[in-house]
């Protein structure tokens, strides 16, 4: 019995395992024998050696008995096959995974083994006969044989049976008299297997390496301060934001108490303690927001992480983000000109300005409505709020209605997730500029009504009633009291909308202002050229129907063209001269003998302003015609008539018929416009 050396174990199964892997080492130079510790045990006195495979305290008791106390009994130091771990080490850091044993005792040894071997980015649970899985256990470590039944959906990692530390079986070995070549050659399988395992442990290592690189370059790169402490309070990383705020004199403060930095009194309690809620907190008259995560690994906690958010910088970018393109940009003061009609504009504005209701400016296209609406919300006690602007003639119906009281979540197929506010929201606190407001729908004139009276919105697609508190100024350039009287606007609508109405003259009204606002115009392009007096008299006799907007154009188209410092006829587009030699021609009034062709004219105007072509059977129809008694033939006649005189024309019969220039002409020559 005295070379005999014997193994008590729990299972019969780990006992096995085990026996193998002694008498692979030890035989033929030592017996190896083994009980499980349910078996009757003999008296071992005469044995060289008891291993017991676990510490716990009945495997000793058993030991201890059959040996009397004689011969030295050792816990065998076990350790998993290295290949087994790979799996684990693919496991996401942080996860909970069940450590199966068949007792509380084993399981725990298991889970000290791991740790020991530093194989702890992992939260291991004890697990053994009389624990229950829940819901959230995903992974289930198990030596081979499961100790508890698992449910299917837990991901199996078994390790297998933990083999014999190498030092023991040295150990064993030389006091058996392992002759030293074999000792050699069983290392030698044993390097082999650890310098694998080195490899795959290096390679994560430089894994964790480049991690902790990047990660230490993202906190470099994000703008607002972070700071991360160990469990001692000592400061194992700050970025420069941090730096410059808490310690811009200090050359290192890394390894340093973070009682270093400055205001770190304010710090305290987020390097102290766990889960404290956002605070807000001054530091150098800046606002943060601090917050602080603590850093653990396993059950161990490493210190805090502390982040602080500049809420100042918050508070600049969202009221940039609200303003953007919310703003005005026009003052009177850019608005060019002096001749008599437009300073009275200007005066009249600058006086509306200061109250709180609703503008409506008239003028042609291009007469600066725009410039004006900018111009009265920055003289206006708003000027602090947003300008939102939108043009209600360039958007689809429902496309305008949504842009204009917002919409909720899931309103419409495509609609933004969250919803979105409308421009009267935008503009709560400011002004609202609703360009082209005569185009609008009827469906949207009575929404819009609503808003007017109410000062209350609706968002499509929602119940819930929102206050907006936004002083609106209409643009159109449409008739409207005509349109009214058409019954294409709403009465009610109108006289909502023109409590305050300003007439912003067209450049034909104004025409003495021209030279300047060519200057102007040259002047913020940093361009000198002069105009030859011919050019400058023609343009001075055109019409100007596009108005400001035209002469810029024109004026643009000139400058491109012309290679000369003065500007010569030349230079102009062609279609500008020809159409002022064609107004020469009909200089003189045309002759118009009967009053029912003007009132055919005046009508045919009305649908131009209003952008609509207009057939016989409309025109006949229509409100102002109807009372002369035209019949659709002798209508027909007549327009043949007008046609001949250029006064207007028809196109295919979708088109309809349209008044010309020539047309627009002789009602102003007329004095009906
Ligand atoms: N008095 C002015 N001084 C300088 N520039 C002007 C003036 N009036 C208009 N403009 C310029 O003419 C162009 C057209 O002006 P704006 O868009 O304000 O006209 P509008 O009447 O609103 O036109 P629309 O009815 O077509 O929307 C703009 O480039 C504007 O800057």
């Amino acid at each position: 019995m005295n070379n005999t050396i014997v193994v008590i174990a729990n299972a019969t199964d780990t006992l096995d395992f085990l026996l193998k892997e002694l008498r692979a080492y030890l035989e033929p130079y030592c017996r190896v024998i083994g009980y499980a510790s349910y078996e009757h045990i003999p008296d071992l006195r005469g044995a060289a050696h008891v291993f017991i495979t676990s510490k716990s305290p009945l495997l000793y008791t058993i030991a201890r008995q059959a040996t009397a106390g004689e011969v030295p009994i050792t816990v065998l130091n076990r350790f998993f096959e290295l290949r087994k771990i790979k799996a684990l080490m693919q496991i996401p850091l942080g996860t909970t995974v069940s450590v199966m044993n068949n007792s509380p005792v084993s399981a725990q040894e298991v889970i000290d083994n791991l740790l020991e071997a530093n194989i702890d980015h992992l939260n291991y649970i004890p697990f053994h006969p009389g624990c229950t899985f829940d819901d959230t256990t995903k992974y289930a470590i198990i030596m081979s044989v499961p100790d508890v039944p698992l449910p299917p959906d837990v991901e199996v990692i078994d390790l297998g049976f933990r083999k014999i530390s190498i030092h023991d079986l040295i150990d064993t070995g030389r006091k058996v008299g392992v002759p030293i070549e074999w000792e050699r050659e069983y290392l030698s399988k044993f390097i082999v297997e650890m310098s694998e395992l080195a490899k795959m442990l290096g390679t994560s290592y430089a894994e964790v390496q480049k991690l902790n690189s990047q990660l230490q370059s993202t906190f470099q790169a994000v703008k607002d301060p972070v700071i991360a402490c160990n469990e001692d309070g000592l400061i194992t990383f700050i970025n420069d934001v941090a730096i410059e705020l808490f310690c811009p004199q200090e050359t290192s403060v890394i390894g340093r108490p973070y009682t270093v930095l400055k205001e770190h009194d304010l710090l305290l309690p987020f390097f102290e303690h766990e889960g404290l809620e956002d605070t807000l907190v001054t530091i150098d008259h800046r606002q943060f927001i601090v917050s602080s995560q603590s850093i653990r690994r396993s059950y161990e906690h490493l210190g805090f992480v502390c982040t602080l958010k500049d809420v100042t910088e918050i508070q600049r970018l969202r009221t940039q983000l609200t303003l953007r393109g919310h703003t005005a940009t026009y003052t009177f003061s850019n608005i060019i000109g002096e001749s008599e009609r437009l300073m009275h504009a200007i005066e009249l504005s600058k006086k509306m300005a200061k109250n709180n209701q609703t503008i409506l400016l008239l003028g042609e296209n291009g007469t600066g409505k725009e410039l004006f609406a900018h111009a009265i919300h920055q003289h206006s006690l708003r000027k602090n709020g947003p300008f939102v602007a939108i043009n209600c003639a360039s958007l689809p119906e429902n496309l305008l209605e949504s842009e204009l009281f917002g919409y909720e979540d899931g309103a419409f197929t495509g609609a933004r997730k969250g919803g979105k506010p409308g421009v009267f929201e935008q503009a709560d606190g400011g002004t609202i500029f609703l360009d082209e407001v005569g185009d609008i729908s009827p469906s949207i004139q009575v929404k819009l009504l609503r808003v007017l009276q109410e000062k209350q919105v609706i968002r499509v697609g929602g119940t819930g009633v929102l206050s907006v508190d936004c002083r609106v100024v209409a643009a159109t350039n449409r008739d409207l009291e005509d349109a009214v009287s058409q019954g294409q606007f709403r009465e009610d609508l109108f006289y909502r909308l023109a409590v305050l109405p300003i007439e912003i003259p067209s450049l034909r009204e104004r025409i003495s202002d021209l030279p300047l606002l060519i200057k102007d115009h040259l002047d913020k392009q940093g361009i000198r050229k002069t105009w030859a007096p011919e050019v400058m008299e023609l343009l001075l006799s055109h019409d100007w129907r596009g108005n400001i907007r035209e002469l810029k154009n024109v004026v643009d188209y000139a400058i491109t063209v012309s290679e000369q410092p003065v500007l010569t006829i030349h230079d102009l587009p062609k279609r500008l001269i020809d159409r002022v030699s064609r107004k020469s021609v009909h200089e003189a009034p045309i002759e118009i003998a009967d009053d029912r062709d003007l009132d055919i004219l005046t009508c045919l105007y009305q649908y131009y302003t209003a952008n609509k072509p207009v057939g016989r059977y409309q025109l006949a129809h229509s409100p102002a015609l109807k009372a002369t008694g035209w019949t659709e033939s002798a209508l027909r006649n007549k327009l043949k008539h007008l046609e001949q005189q250029r006064l207007v024309q028809s196109g295919t019969t979708r088109q309809g018929t349209s008044i010309t220039r020539e047309g627009i002409e002789v009602l102003r020559q007329h004095g009906r416009i």
